[in-house]
């Protein structure tokens, strides 16, 4: 299938976002058959252990260089992945290397108090509780009955004991919350445009330029409804799968134009040896507007073989 089937607004506009040069890869992207990326859960299984049987059992790994219980396997490899004991056991988790650098760059603590704002089905949540080696307390969020059943299976499946979790709208949490939280992640709901493949017409069906603006205004209320819940000093991470400036930059630009004196934007601080070929800076500037200088400070990951796309902005409360 050509590039042509993607939908024209959003081939005009990712012509718009993405720098001449890297324009070509990343259209590509849409049409390339992913490798399966996926992590050892910490919580239930030695990284080293899972490794040795996993390469035993005949999977064609790669090593993940800045997260050691990441690893890559061909895409025909995915099915027998999931028919593993380790997989039926909660030992691993399928999920991409961006969705997995979100938690990474959130970098919460043991004993903090942390919030995941849109959370099932659960990938983030998990790798939070993780890196907090499963003690502190996490609060999860998700309205959407469905989901939110399948989040609760795989916190439980995946040995998540810290989490409590929540079936309320996303947009309710700050008035109820208010400065409760060291730590919040809001991976918003959103087009889920990195999701696109040409290979299934269903991925982008549902996009349209006013589906765009009618995510980017509930993003706008999730955002603020985080930022209420944050203690001073806290971290914010927002991101979504979604490329539109509009979803992104801009979503974050309104809450820096409301708490000016309140927000800071911070670099993300990525592992050392995470590929920075991947990164593009934030935009300071959209349809002929600009934008605030500190969302440089944003990235995009920019789609290949192994890396969804994904947009993330770190935001700080300042005391
Ligand atoms: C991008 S997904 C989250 C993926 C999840 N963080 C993970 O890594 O597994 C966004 C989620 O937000 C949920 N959502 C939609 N509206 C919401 C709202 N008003 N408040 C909170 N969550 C909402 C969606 O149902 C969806 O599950």
């Amino acid at each position: 299938m050509s590039i042509h089937s993607l939908p024209t607004a959003f081939a005009e506009k990712i012509a718009e976002i993405i720098p001449s040069d890297r324009l070509g890869n990343v259209l590509e992207s849409f049409t390339l058959e992913k490798n399966i990326a996926f992590r050892i859960n910490t919580i239930k299984a030695d990284v080293q252990a899972v490794k040795t049987s996993l390469l035993n059992k005949g999977f064609d790994i790669t090593e993940v260089d800045w997260y050691k219980a990441a690893l890559i396997i061909p895409a025909h490899q995915k099915r027998a992945l999931t028919e593993t004991n380790e997989f039926h056991a909660g030992e691993i988790y399928i999920q991409n290397l961006s969705s997995q650098l979100a938690p990474i760059a959130l970098a919460p603590e043991a004993e903090e108090t942390v919030l995941d704002l849109a959370a099932a089905p659960g990938g983030k949540t998990t790798l939070i509780a993780a890196l907090m080696n499963n003690t502190g307390r996490l609060s999860a969020v998700e309205p959407v009955r469905d989901r939110f059943f399948r989040l609760k299976a795989n916190l439980d499946q995946q040995g998540v004991t810290i989490a409590k979790t929540y079936m309320t709208d996303g947009r309710s949490v700050g008035k109820k919350c208010p400065e409760m939280f060291d730590r919040i992640l809001l991976d918003a709901p959103c087009s889920s445009e990195a999701r696109f493949d040409l290979n299934e017409a269903d991925s982008m069906s549902h996009w349209s330029p006013a589906k765009v603006k009618e995510t980017s205004h509930k993003q706008r209320r999730l955002l603020l409804s985080a930022f209420y819940a944050l203690k001073k000093d806290g971290i914010l991470l927002y991101c979504t799968c979604a490329f539109s400036p509009e979803e992104n930059e801009v979503s974050v630009a309104h809450l820096i134009k409301d708490f000016a004196e309140e927000v800071e934007v911070l670099p993300i601080q990525l592992p050392e040896s995470f590929p920075k070929e991947v990164i593009q800076n934030g935009l300071t500037s959209w349809k002929g507007k600009a934008l605030p200088a500190a969302l440089q400070h944003a990235i995009r990951i920019l789609p290949n073989e192994q890396f969804d796309g994904f947009f993330m902005c770190m935001l700080k409360k300042k005391a």
